[in-house]
């Protein structure tokens, strides 16, 4: 197997080496994919210019580790779930608290102890929308699921316009694009929901407004179901623990460029990158890249000899900062003088003109001893805060009355949706693959592992030219159909 020139696609011959650049879930996924899928024989490298994990990370208060960045995980994501099974880890279900949404001045909607109350106060404010929203919400999760059947059968997609397609048809491709609001207003969700529910949501998970496109405007509200789940011990467990199960090499290095090298079979890439002791380059049969690769996200990765096929520069990330606090809630601000009678864990956020945070949450560490519970409003706690720009010491002094410490993640968390034109390819050259073009259909970490495992099959198919697998249509038949 030494020398890959070699084994440049020559029929029924596996590729030699294979690079993966980026170790977050997306890259960590895909060497864990391309182990299963090739075998054990090929080399796998795993190029990682920061930590393991990424956008997966923790931030250590008052001896306790809390997540920072991408934290939790819906009950039927099941990529993310056959992981924490298979790597022997555990399931971390969140401790319950109840929600309340601010409009700046009060508090708008209170979540109580009873969920029949909480209906029956949904139903009063807002008729039959909440029904709605749920029930189309329900619709694309069904839809979207056929994706595990369609990867268990072994199918791929070139596109991810190509994946949708085969998932929801048309409609799905036009979620991409059309607002979230105009999709919720045909369904007949009303705009005051949309105002006071919707928006929020948006605001806290994509730090976003309900201008977003609906699909991800689903995964969203998707992501606000009673249902989640995290990973005791840290998200970030799962790609270190992907990459060991995967036998890949981690490299801590910064990829700088990727340069094709025409041999007589086929293409294969050079890869150049920087490490600790200084520089060094790598051939490889087959690359996957597994980070944004718009320019505002600052990969730092250059492509030499061929042109890719979309723009980097239209698309921008959006800027999130987590902020958390270990400190006193000042519940005056929310309305509540006596802290002792504030009975909320979060607080969202409607869009209002100078509100400088978009939510405030008591958050759990990410390891629940048994008996733990979270602390009252009157008690010093540990709060995330979620804001478009850092908060200043006056912000600060807004929410808490008081604090211990602060520590502040400047995320560029996901897409800035509606930024950009259309869906980036998968395939950017014969053997060259990008994995982070599903995030402009939709950032979460299940999408990025549902890409990982297209990654790794259309990689195969194309590698050993199996075009019966990729791209085909009507898999839900073919399926049923299938021995
Ligand atoms: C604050 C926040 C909250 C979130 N909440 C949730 C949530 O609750 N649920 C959910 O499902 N998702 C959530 N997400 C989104 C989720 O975290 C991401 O969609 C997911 O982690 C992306 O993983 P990835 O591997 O595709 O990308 P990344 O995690 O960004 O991984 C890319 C990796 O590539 C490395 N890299 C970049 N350039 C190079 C180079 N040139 N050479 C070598 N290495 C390089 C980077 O250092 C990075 O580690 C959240 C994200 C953030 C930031
Ligand atoms: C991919 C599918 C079908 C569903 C995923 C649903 C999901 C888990 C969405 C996550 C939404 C998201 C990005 C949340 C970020 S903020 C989360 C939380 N409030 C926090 O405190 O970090």
């Amino acid at each position: 197997v030494g020398d890959p020139e070699r084994h440049a696609q020559v029929d029924g011959v596996p590729p030699a080496k294979i690079a993966v650049v980026g170790a977050g879930i997306g890259g960590s996924a895909t060497a864990h994919f391309l182990r299963q899928h090739f075998g054990p024989e090929v080399q796998v490298d795993v190029f990682e210019k920061g930590v393991v994990g990424g956008r997966l990370a923790t931030v250590t208060v008052n001896h306790n580790d809390y997540e920072s960045g991408g934290s939790i995980i819906h009950s039927l994501n099941l990529h993310m779930q056959e992981f924490v099974k298979q790597l022997g880890l555990k399931y971390r279900r969140s401790v319950a608290g109840k929600t309340a949404v601010f409009n700046g001045r009060e508090m708008i909607l209170e979540e109580t102890d009873w969920y029949l109350l909480d209906l029956f106060r949904l139903w009063w404010r807002y008729g039959i929308s909440f029904i709605r929203m749920q029930m189309w919400v329900e619709e694309i999760m069904e839809k979207f699921m056929r994706i595990y059947k369609y990867q268990a059968h072994g199918y791929a997609f070139s596109s991810v316009e190509e994946l949708l397609d085969s998932l929801g048809g048309s409609g799905f491709i036009n979620m991409t694009r059309r607002p979230l609001s105009d999709s919720l207003l045909e369904l007949g969700v009303s705009q005051r929901f949309i105002d006071e529910v919707i928006a929020p949501v948006m605001r806290v998970n994509y730090g976003q407004n309900v201008s977003i496109p609906a699909f991800i405007g689903a995964v969203s509200l998707a992501g606000a179901q009673n249902n989640q789940w995290a990973v005791e011990g840290g998200n970030k467990l799962v790609c270190s623990g992907l990459l060991k199960m995967a036998n890949a090499n981690l490299l801590q290095a910064q990829v700088d460029t990727i340069s094709p090298v025409q041999s007589e079979e086929a293409v294969q890439y050079q890869l150049s990158f920087t490490t600790a002791a200084g520089t060094g380059s790598e051939l490889y049969d087959i690359v996957v890249l597994a980070t944004p690769l718009e320019a505002s996200v600052g990969s730092g990765v250059q492509f030499q000899g061929f042109t890719l096929p979309f723009d980097r520069v239209p698309g921008n990330y959006h800027s999130t900062v987590a902020t958390v606090v270990h400190g006193y809630l000042n519940t005056s601000f929310f309305g509540f003088p006596d802290p002792r009678l504030f009975p909320f864990a979060s607080v969202l956020t409607t869009e209002t003109p100078d509100l400088f945070f978009n939510s405030v949450a008591s958050v759990c560490p990410v390891n629940i001893s048994a008996g733990f519970r979270r602390k009252q409003p009157q008690e010093a706690g540990i709060y995330k805060v979620f804001s478009p720009q850092p908060l200043d010491k006056s912000q600060l002094k807004t929410l808490f009355r008081s604090y211990y410490s602060v520590q502040v993640t400047e995320w560029q968390p996901y897409s800035h949706y509606g930024s950009s034109q259309g869906l980036p390819p998968v395939e950017l050259q014969p053997n060259l693959y990008y994995l982070n073009g599903i995030e402009w259909a939709g950032s979460a970490m299940e999408m990025s592992s549902v890409a990982a495992k297209n990654i790794a099959l259309l990689a195969y198919h194309r590698w050993n030219r199996q075009l019966d697998t990729v791209d085909q249509r009507d898999l839900m038949h073919r399926i049923k159909t299938e021995l």
